[in-house]
């Protein structure tokens, strides 16, 4: 880099001290932290963000968010061109910059990466990098921080979208990439008018089924809430109720996280509610689960990612199948659209096995949205989703373009029957679904018009099958990294011989199955057991437990 570029940034990086003695990791969604931790590390991360605009030529994203953790705590994560996860080939750089002692070192890093990578620091190709924020008052100083990050770098600009979920913003930095307008009202509007194309083509008999039509969201107190409501302007076929739109305490006994580990009704709801559809997002809005209260009690029934998972799989399998049939019920051959389902070990297996039975292709990838992601991108259609209600539907470009041209073919010759329909159907949900990521408000409108096709109320979405009894632990132990594995985190790998224990606890229950693995946001394992029922999840999850401790705890005896 020459000498000019070295001066701002030693000038700015000067600004900007790592905190003593803490080390940082990009982990499974970012470097999250307490927020008064954070301001030289979303500074650096701006650097980052601005030298991957320069690298790939393109619009990239820096999103400042800690989602569903408490509101004490913030983080930040890189959005790449394509609106996904900053690519994996990075985050050992992410990682090294965020942990440089010194200006100096971090000047040094950035020399050494910029020319393995080819990337020029001269100025001389610009850059640009979109930022938002969550409602997180630390978000404020922290956008600052990134501002001086990513100005640092010659030739880069920060454009400040504000408070954006953060599915907003990497639709924006997708839709910036394509040539299109990356507002927050194109946004609204792009959802509202595929959710209206789907509402047009519900099936006659379905049309005016108003049972229980009435939907309640909770908003976390976050971003979220106030979102839906500027969205719910636009829609006239829904009637939303947003509550916890931020006047409470972020995430705290609120959102789509407590709701699904807890399963007990969030703040702000009670028992007018029983026997309305409910909805909870979390505190940046990219996971969306349902539930409905239970008469008399504090409990509820959960409908999560898994179930969203299988009724988006189901309307798109039927969809296609439409499409695909001849009018004399001969299978068109034209095209074989391959659709494919993502999930992670969290996923309930009797879902697994419900998903399956319907003939699809159901394949595993490591917890972390951007696996999953990277192989539902393998399909023509691939849908995924993460138990605790983070996931989308991911179109690819020529399943798109066949479609748009049999749309065409169907619309002359085909009027009136279901085949023009079911196209359309899909084009809307292909432009409804955000293609960059998972979002709990496009993923929301789509949960709505797949059971107004069906004619469904909730229960009998949920009837769908019924979960196996789970449950999920943690356990602090000394070094979490101690713990490796493989087959898409089922299998303990290191230290050896605690999958062999594992197994053997995991043999005593019916449909037992149990495995263990460590956090990427928590400095903890993760335990997680399901079997026939609650009382032997719970044995299980227990057991397994006390073995993580016997291994790898403080008083480790192994
Ligand atoms: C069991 C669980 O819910 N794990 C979550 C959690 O990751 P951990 O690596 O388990 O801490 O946060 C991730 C980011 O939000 C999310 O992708 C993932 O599903
Ligand atoms: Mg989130």
């Amino acid at each position: 880099m020459n000498e000019h570029q070295r001066s701002i940034l030693l000038h700015s990086a000067s600004r900007f001290s790592p905190p003593p003695g803490v080390k940082l990791s990009y982990g499974t969604a970012g470097f999250r932290a307490d927020a008064s931790l954070l301001e030289s590390t979303v500074f650096r991360v701006g650097i980052l963000a601005a030298l991957r605009s320069i690298q790939t030529r393109s619009v990239t994203g820096l999103m400042i968010t800690a989602s569903h953790n408490q509101a004490s705590d913030n983080g930040v994560k890189v959005a790449d061109p394509s609106g996904g996860m900053l690519s994996q080939h990075w985050e050992p750089f992410a990682d090294a910059l965020a942990n440089a002692a010194d200006p100096n070192t971090l000047l040094q890093l950035m020399d050494d990466f910029a020319k393995k990578e080819n990337i020029p620091l001269e100025g001389a190709y610009g850059g640009e990098v979109l930022l938002a924020r969550d409602t997180r008052p630390s978000g404020i100083f922290l956008v600052e921080a990134a501002k001086q990050g990513i100005t640092s770098i010659m030739g880069v600009s920060a454009t400040d979208m504000g408070v954006m979920t953060t599915p907003q913003l990497h639709w924006m930095v997708r839709s910036r990439n394509n040539g299109m307008e990356a507002s927050e009202h194109y946004y609204y509007d792009q959802l509202s008018s595929s959710f209206r194309c789907l509402m047009e083509y519900i099936p006659q008999g379905n049309r005016n089924n108003n049972v229980n039509d009435k939907l309640i969201v909770d908003g976390s107190d976050g971003v979220g809430g106030e979102k839906l409501e500027n969205l719910k302007k636009m829609l006239s076929d829904l009637s939303i109720d947003v509550r916890n739109r931020g006047d409470g305490v972020l995430n705290e006994g609120v959102g789509a996280d407590f709701v699904q580990k807890e399963k007990v009704v969030p703040r702000g709801f009670g028992p007018v509610d029983v026997g309305f559809r409910c909805a909870s997002l979390d505190g940046d809005a990219d996971r969306l689960v349902y539930f409905s209260i239970q008469s008399n009690s504090n409990k509820i029934v959960l409908v999560d990612g898994d179930k969203i998972l299988s009724l988006f799989a189901l309307f798109i399998k039927e969809q296609l199948n439409i499409l695909t049939e001849e009018e004399d019920g001969k299978v068109n051959k034209s095209y074989q659209a391959r659709l494919g389902v993502v999930q992670t070990a969290y996923a309930n297996g009797a879902s697994t096995y419900y998903l399956k039975q319907l003939g699809l292709e159901v394949v595993f990838t490591p917890t972390g949205v951007k696996y999953l992601h990277e192989k539902a991108s393998e399909y023509d259609i691939g849908i995924y989703f993460e138990a605790n209600g983070h996931g989308t539907i991911l179109f690819s470009e020529s399943f798109l373009c066949w479609l748009e041209g049999r749309n065409y073919e169907l619309s002359s010759t085909s009027k009136g029957s279901e085949q023009p329909k079911a196209a359309l159907r899909l084009l809307a949900v292909s432009k409804l679904i955000n293609q960059a990521m998972g979002d709990s408000l496009s993923g929301l409108l789509l949960v709505e018009a797949i059971l107004k096709h069906m004619g469904w109320s909730m229960l009998k979405w949920n009837e769908l099958y019924h979960d196996l009894p789970s449950k999920q632990l943690k356990v602090k132990v000394v070094d979490r990294t101690a713990v490796s594995t493989a087959n898409a985190e089922t299998v303990v790998v290191r230290p050896v011989g605690i999958q062999d224990a594992i197994n053997a606890e995991t043999a005593k229950y019916p449909q037992g199955r149990c495995f263990i693995r460590p956090s990427g946001t928590e400095d903890v394992i993760r335990v997680y057991a399901e079997a026939s029922s609650q009382e032997a999840a719970d044995s299980l999850a227990n057991s397994v437990a006390r073995l993580v401790d016997r291994f790898l705890g403080f008083n480790a005896t192994e």
